[in-house]
């Protein structure tokens, strides 16, 4: 199905800056809203529901999962999260540009079922960096910092599927990035659009 909205996926090992990066990019540009995402793992520090998370019971996701509710969704550092289909085929529908804050396997699913979704992966500068924005957020628990930073060897593996990687050192040049890639994208549709309008025209097809 061809939705006149775009779709964005941002996919990145824990810590290496994706929310912040999106968060940033929301500030900037009205016209792409963010996806809330449901997940079975408890709310943290000032997390709201419905703000940063629908935080559901493994019954509540269940059901979900049954019902066809989640465009994609994965078990990710030992939870489930998934995004739900209602509310993104609804606003890409009526023309607006969702981003996706997901994990790779996610990603993947996004692509297989939207062709036309642009997937970019952050990476951080280094491993050391890595560790120490996970230690400095202060967030996690020490094991559970150790449980993404295995994680992230995984996920980081899987870059060179995406359509673009951004190396997130200098946080203002990896927004820059990340806001070419959002115009590129815009343009290259609309241009498309243009250009299959134009021939429909020319071949008398209302
Ligand atoms: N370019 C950067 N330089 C230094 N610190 C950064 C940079 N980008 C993000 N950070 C910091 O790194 C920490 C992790 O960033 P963030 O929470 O955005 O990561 P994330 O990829 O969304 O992680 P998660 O998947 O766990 O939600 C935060 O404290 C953030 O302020
Ligand atoms: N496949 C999906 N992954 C998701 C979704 N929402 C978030 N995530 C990813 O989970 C991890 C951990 O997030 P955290 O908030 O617990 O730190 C991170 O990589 C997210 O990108 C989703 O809907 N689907």
């Amino acid at each position: 199905m061809d939705y006149p909205g775009n779709l964005f996926v941002v996919a990145a090992p824990s810590g290496a800056g994706k929310s912040s990066l999106v968060k940033a990019l929301l500030e900037l540009d009205s016209h792409v809203q963010p996806s809330v995402s449901h997940t079975t793992r408890p709310p943290r520090g000032q997390e709201r529901h419905g703000r940063e998370y629908f935080f559901t019971s493994e019954q509540e996701f269940d059901a979900m999962v049954a019902g066809n509710g989640f465009i994609e969704w994965a078990h990710v550092h030992g939870r489930r999260y998934g995004t739900s289909r209602k509310s993104i085929e609804e606003r890409i529908g009526q023309g607006a540009d969702v981003i996706l804050e997901i994990d790779f396997q996610g990603a993947m699913q996004v692509k297989e079922a939207f062709s036309n979704a642009v997937l970019i992966f952050i990476l951080p500068p280094s491993w050391e960096e890595l560790r120490s924005r996970l230690e400095r957020r202060g967030e996690d628990a020490p094991d559970v910092i150790e449980l993404r930073l295995k994680n992230a060897a995984i996920e980081m593996a899987q870059a060179e599927k995406f359509d673009f990687v951004i190396i997130n050192e200098l946080f203002e040049r990896a927004l820059f990035d990340m806001k070419t890639v959002v115009h590129a994208q815009r343009l290259k549709y609309a241009a498309q659009r243009r250009a299959r309008a134009d021939t429909f025209e020319s071949l008398n097809i209302v």
